[in-house]
């Protein structure tokens, strides 16, 4: 019954080395001393979980195919439910996310939403700047001094406190580096650098108010990656004398590997966590990583790919029975649509597909929701109100729902249009091109891109065009073309003129991006996260 406890043991004589102009009022001695202590209890474990990830996906693409633990089996099968809900976060009906410039955090807090989920995760590229301004942000919106001014002169202020959505951060995931902070010359952890350093400075301001860190924890694969962030938040709460549970999380069920763990993942972290949320655009991201080799599960094109899916149905529901039986928050998921100015009819035909969107999380038992911008809170929030009628559906529990292993991995149904290839080589170069130029979330054709969702578009060019590896006969489209290396370069090649004079996110880096999306499909191996080479070319 007991989740795997490791406590490898602290490092004080660790070095560290920071960038030479660090800003003492965020990294001065006290924070680095925080930030090395950190690293030295659990980078150890971090490198254990991340090759442990490696090795499943080895099985995977040998034929495996993921199912619910054996050895886990009495965590799913007995009785128990997560610890109280804190107040400030038992009604969760909207949530607002964004990145942490100070502007969105002033307009996040402002949007009457319930809660802002804070992200430094996929819609943040993390340029060292971005991280720092976005904590120093956060902060400030924290003691409540934050304020900004527009190049154009306009002023933001916050709201009084009472009127400010509830702040949940979200760090980046276990996979992911902080190389400006070196330690025994290895890099942090990037989800240990943005959860540690925000806590260090915000948790007793945050305590004052009767709150506390709040987090939301991406991209985790499995219970002992969810134990890792137990260990390292209990680690935290006592290394600044905070109450044991007071910092809470979130967990986003956004891989296929975690859906078969979820109970696990609240037993996990039962003490502390709140909630399950459906990250659908990085689950459907990872079900194409798992499956990359099996030719009987590709998907089609990214637009078929709806929540009506059998697959993602699975998800859904068997997310919300699993959090209702024990007491924690079903939080649906993110409609990529965006408001769409200047064109009456395109806005109502987006806007109707977010209200359907949420009609459906509301109707299976969703206890909330998010929206990428703040002129959708009014939208979902009627809907919530007219069905969602006390503060969660936790009574929705949810009994009809009977999913297993093979509802979880159904096949899909769809094709593989032209549009669908050529949006697809679209969104990557331009995603990748702003994201290189410190922004990582864009309008693409009216649609909000992070890297969650670009994410799916080039893991599904780099399937479509291995599907032919092994002297397999490759995939079409629907109009008959064979999707192949030829066919991407003729439209990678069309790519430059069609964006030129097109006033978009980081077009001085299109040709880099055209390289790196190039590279990336054509490798023998799926890159397990673009984020990862091009880290490496950030700053
Ligand atoms: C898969 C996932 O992980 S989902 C979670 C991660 N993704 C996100 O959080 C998406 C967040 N959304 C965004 O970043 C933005 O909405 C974008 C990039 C998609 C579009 O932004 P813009 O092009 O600036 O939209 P638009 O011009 O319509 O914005 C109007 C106003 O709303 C503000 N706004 C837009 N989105 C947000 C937001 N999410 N939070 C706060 N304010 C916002 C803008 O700053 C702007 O403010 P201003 O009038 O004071 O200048
Ligand atoms: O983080 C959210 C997602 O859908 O991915
Ligand atoms: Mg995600």
């Amino acid at each position: 019954m007991n989740a795997v406890i490791k406590q490898p043991a602290p490092r004080p004589d660790a070095q560290i080395a920071l960038p030479t102009d660090v800003p003492t009022d965020l990294l001065g001695p006290e924070a680095q001393a925080f930030l090395v202590d950190l690293h030295a209890a659990f980078e150890g474990e971090r490198q254990v979980r991340l090759r442990a990830r490696q090795h499943r996906q080895r099985g995977f693409d040998a034929g495996d195919v993921p199912d619910f633990r054996a050895d886990t089996r009495s965590i799913r099968e007995s009785a128990w439910r997560v610890a109280s809900l804190p107040a400030a976060l038992r009604d969760r009906r909207v949530e607002i996310t964004g990145p942490v410039d100070p502007k969105m955090v002033i307009n996040a807090l402002n949007s009457g939403a319930n809660c802002y989920m804070a992200d430094f995760e996929d819609s943040t590229s993390p340029t060292w700047d971005n991280l720092l301004t976005g904590q120093r942000a956060l902060r400030d919106a924290i003691k409540g001094t934050l304020e900004f001014t527009a190049p154009a002169g306009k002023r933001y202020a916050l709201k009084p406190e009472g009127q400010r959505a509830v702040l949940i951060v979200r760090p980046r995931g276990w996979h992911l580096d902080e190389k400006h902070v070196r330690i025994d010359d290895a890099p942090m952890s990037g989800a240990l650098f943005d959860a540690g350093l925000f806590a260090f400075h915000n948790a007793h301001a945050l305590v004052a108010k009767d709150r506390g860190p709040y987090f939301y924890l991406p991209k985790l694969e499995s219970m002992e990656e969810a134990q890792l962030w137990e260990d390292a938040l209990s680690h935290i709460e006592r290394s600044l004398g905070l109450p044991a549970g007071q910092i809470k999380v979130t967990v986003l069920i956004e891989t296929l590997p975690a859906v078969f763990e979820m109970d696990e993942i609240l037993y996990a972290l039962r003490r502390r966590i709140v909630g399950l949320n459906c990250g659908r655009w990085d689950y459907i991201f990872s079900y194409i990583k798992t499956f990359r080799r099996h030719r009987d599960r590709v998907l089609p094109e990214r637009g078929q790919v709806t929540m009506t899916q059998p697959f993602l149905k699975a998800y859904s529901e068997l997310l919300i029975q699993t959090c209702h039986r024990r007491g924690a928050h079903a939080m649906g998921g993110m409609a990529a649509q965006i408001p769409i100015a200047g064109d009456a009819a395109a806005n109502d035909a987006a806007m109707a597909r977010v209200r359907a969107d949420k009609l459906r999380e509301v109707t299976a038992g969703h206890d909330g929701t998010w929206v990428a911008h703040p002129a959708l809170i009014p939208l979902a929030k009627q809907i919530f109100d007219e069905r969602m009628r006390g503060p969660h559906q936790h009574a929705m529990t949810r009994d009809d729902v009977l999913v297993d292993r093979d509802d979880l991995i159904a096949p899909s149904i769809g094709t593989i249009t032209r549009a669908g290839f050529d949006g697809n080589v679209e969104v990557c170069v331009r995603y990748i091109a702003a994201w290189l130029d410190g922004n990582g979330c864009v309008p693409i054709h009216h649609m909000m891109e992070d890297a969650a969702t670009a994410e799916i578009a080039r893991a599904q060019l780099w399937q479509w065009i291995h599907y032919a590896d092994d002297g397999h006969a490759p995939l079409h489209l629907d109009d008959g073309t064979a999707i192949d290396t030829a066919l991407l370069d003729r439209v990678l090649l069309c790519l430059p003129s069609k964006l030129a004079g097109q006033d978009i996110p980081g077009a001085a880096r299109v040709h880099e991006a055209i390289a790196m999306l190039e590279s990336l499909t054509l490798r023998d191996t799926l890159e397990d996260f673009l984020t990862l080479p091009a880290y490496a070319r950030l700053d």
